[in-house]
């Protein structure tokens, strides 16, 4: 028997076979879809003990972060307007090395998990540190995550540098592979200008013989640009590519700084580009050519970044923000319009990050990562077509409930799997500690 039913007025599938289901419904068994149709169809076959009814709601596939760092909600605001390599390497690397601890990844990280579960993200992709803390956190908040150990050349929190981190991103690979079936771990390592060619050789050839997939920031920046074709006199995706990453599963972050013979060799390998439009934006990184992407049929996925270049992670405003920087870029209108703009959030982000079979789509078999949508308040009136809604109207206080691998973890806009009030006194603590420890500083 079914144990769920999520019904809508529209239920957008994301599927290119069956689109749309007006006055329909999904149907739950265990952590699976095992049925779609019509409200009336699935009346007369199914009784389920739990239903979330639709009248005013669309059901669609839940939204898919392909690149975020999920803890880093603790600096939110903290430094802002800065480029990418000022930002990073003035600011944020000192201040991780200062407060980043468990403690802290499981605040920001709670904190972070909390933000997604209301705004209707499903599944993440993070690369941060202690990735045990992290996958700690999602275990108990019930999300779907790839968990990207990091592996840096410098110190970092925890680390001295390359060798004990690339051993514990092994170690964790190794431990996690198998053991929850909503967390694939992953390795990390962070960029072509923090890790030497014969470093990100060895995490290929772990990744290979592990069969993990890899996740990294690639083509950010012009500085990025400039370091490689100084150090390598190649492209960073060229670079990347003959080191042997593009042979993996790749989940290739921002993909700004690409030439054409970039975009053909990304499409050829399968590699998965994840477009960050707010963080690009925000530190000047530069516009990513999404559309030249698409139509050499890369998998272009979307993701937020962290916090403390976003400064949020609403999936919603990326997806919005996507549709209008490639107009304004090209002159052109129809350039990535609404349906494209909202599949990169779903269906083709789950390609983005290798899990095109397993979510992104509410067809049967696959996962139950579903969320509803509201679409029934003043400010929605009047509707005439749901994309055009959810790309250029609605946000995320829009999403009434999510559901990950068939268990509700929002209902009714209240978040289920998790503790708000313990949440909030962990993260007030934590940004009490930075705080007076900014602030002893400054008096120094
Ligand atoms: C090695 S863990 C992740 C590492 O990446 C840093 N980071 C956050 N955002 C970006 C970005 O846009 N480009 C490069 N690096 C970034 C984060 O602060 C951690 O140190
Ligand atoms: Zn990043």
């Amino acid at each position: 028997a079914p144990d769920l039913i999520i019904y809508g007025d529209y239920i957008l599938t994301m599927d290119p076979q069956q689109p749309e289901i007006r006055d329909g419904a999904v149907v739950v068994e265990g952590d699976r879809i095992v049925a779609l149709g019509s409200h009336q169809e699935i009346d007369a076959r199914y009784v389920a003990s739990r239903t979330l009814p639709g009248a005013g709601r669309v059901v669609m596939p839940g939204l898919i972060n392909g690149h975020t760092h999920t803890a880093m909600t603790l600096f939110r605001g903290m430094v802002d307007d800065l480029d990418l390599m000022t930002w990073l390497n003035q600011y944020v690397f000192p201040m991780e090395g200062r407060f980043v601890t468990p403690a802290f990844i499981r605040a920001g990280t709670g904190l972070a998990c909390w933000e997604m579960i209301q705004g209707g993200t499903t599944t993440f992709v993070d690369m941060y540190f202690y990735p045990d803390d992290i996958a700690a956190v999602v275990q108990d908040c019930g999300l779907r995550a790839v968990i990207g150990a990091p592996h840096i050349d410098y110190p970092s929190p925890g680390f001295k540098g390359w060798d004990d981190s690339f051993a514990a991103a092994e170690d964790f690979v190794r431990r996690w592979q198998g053991k929850d079936p909503r967390i694939t771990p992953a390795f990390a390592p962070h960029a072509p200008y923090t890790v030497v060619p014969e470093h990100l050789r060895a995490t290929v050839e772990k990744a290979a013989e592990l069969k993990a997939p890899i996740s990294m920031h690639l083509a950010e920046a012009p500085a990025e640009s400039e370091f490689v074709a100084q150090q390598y006199q190649t492209t960073p995706v060229q670079h990347v590519a003959k080191i042997g990453m593009y042979d993996q599963p790749l989940i290739a972050a921002h993909m700004v700084q690409l030439n054409a013979e970039d975009i053909a060799l990304t499409a050829q390998a399968g590699v998965g580009a994840i477009h960050n439009p707010t963080s690009n934006m925000k530190l000047g990184a530069g516009i990513s050519p999404v559309p030249a992407m698409l139509a050499a049929g890369v998998n272009v996925g979307l993701g937020t970044d962290g916090a403390a270049s976003n400064n949020d992670l609403d999936m919603w405003e990326e997806i919005r923000m996507a549709a209008l920087l490639h107009k304004v870029n090209s002159g052109d209108p129809t350039e990535l319009p609404a349906g494209q703009a909202l599949a990169m959030a779903t269906r083709l982000g789950a390609a983005a990050i290798h899990k095109a079979g397993e979510i992104g789509q509410l067809k049967v078999g696959m996962q139950a990562d579903v969320i509803q949508v509201a679409v029934d308040k003043t400010r929605h009136q009047p509707l005439y077509d749901i994309t055009s809604h959810l790309v250029y109207v609605l946000d995320s206080t829009d999403v009434v409930s999510t559901v990950v691998a068939g268990q509700v973890l929002m209902q009714d806009r209240k978040v289920l799997s998790m503790d708000e009030a313990a949440l909030r006194r962990q993260v007030a603590e934590r940004s009490a500690e930075i705080r007076a420890a900014l602030a002893a500083k400054e008096d120094d």
